[in-house]
């Protein structure tokens, strides 16, 4: 045993701790892209078959190891083919470096403040004009299948751009508007999200916060819905619908919930200090 722990350490390398390093990464941001679209159930096939194989030749099951092994192989052929669209859309991001700022630059409190501050001046905005509104910010969970529904965008945030989308009559103010506060990013417009069934709902209430409320039971988005009929402002969250909130606690709840460690970042010890600088 320890001549083996010896071995393992004459072969651990700077080099190999950083390859392990990057690997992990790579495979870190693959996942959290693939999560929430189609590519998720193929990609859980592909893990099940790689189990599968090494298991098959172990109990001696030659013929099903045979087919497993082969379906592997066409598997990624048809995986490349299938996804196509999706692998292209990746090197888009790649080259417009928004994949590059997803991994290496960890979004500062700074900016996602300033950012929180633009979507609450929008938002208060279209409340007053009474202009209704479905604005959905992606957190961890995958969107890109519920991008694909509307106009992508890839545009930077600001409070003109998210006003104009749904000023009445405009091409795109129908539907919903997909923002990632990360990479300060409108990724798409005019986008179709799942109603929720809930029978809880208020009768008065119609499809724009049945799907504001559908989308938070299927992702850990929070959807903010402003209301046509009445100008309030509601935001849904892990299939809870908040009704007629004040502007302020809708940005305490953004900030809150885009700064929590184990959801995913790890600046929430980061955003409590940011809170005491201020004197909040
Ligand atoms: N599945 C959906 N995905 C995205 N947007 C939707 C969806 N269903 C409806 N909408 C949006 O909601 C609008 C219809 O809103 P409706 O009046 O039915 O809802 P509401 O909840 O009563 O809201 P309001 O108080 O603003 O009237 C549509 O024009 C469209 O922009």
């Amino acid at each position: 045993m320890q001549e083996f722990l010896l071995y393992i350490q004459s072969r651990i390398t700077v080099n190999s701790f950083i390859e392990v390093v990057i690997i992990t990464l790579i495979v870190y941001k693959l996942l959290l892209w693939i999560r929430g679209t189609q590519a998720e159930q193929v990609f859980k096939g592909l893990i099940l078959l790689l189990f599968c194989a090494p298991l098959s030749s172990w109990l001696g099951f030659t013929t099903l190891n045979l087919i497993i092994t082969s379906a592997f192989t066409w598997a990624f052929i048809l995986v490349v083919v299938v996804f196509q669209p999706e692998f292209r859309s990746a090197l888009e991001q790649l080259g417009n470096n928004r994949l590059f700022k997803g991994l290496l630059k960890k979004p500062s409190m700074d900016f996602l403040i300033k950012d929180v501050n633009k979507v609450i001046k929008s938002v208060m905005a279209l409340a007053e004009e009474k202009t209704g509104a479905l604005i959905v910010l992606e957190k961890n969970t995958g969107l890109n299948n519920i991008v694909e529904t509307g106009v992508e965008l890839d545009a930077d945030i600001s409070s003109e751009l998210l006003e104009n989308i749904f000023t009445p009559n405009r091409p795109l103010h129908d539907g919903a508007v997909i923002l990632k506060l990360w990479s300060s990013q409108v990724r798409a417009a005019g986008c179709l999200l799942p109603l929720s069934d809930n029978r809880a709902l208020g009768s008065e209430l119609g499809t724009r916060h049945r799907a504001g409320l559908g989308m938070t039971e299927k992702s850990d988005a929070i959807v903010v819905i402003v209301s046509e009929e009445t100008g309030y402002i509601s935001y849904a969250l892990k299939g809870t619908l908040y009704q007629d909130v004040i502007p302020d606690m809708l940005k305490q709840v953004i900030l809150e919930n885009f700064s929590v460690k184990e959801e995913g970042n790890n600046y929430g010890w980061f955003y409590k200090l940011w809170e005491k600088k201020d004197g909040k």
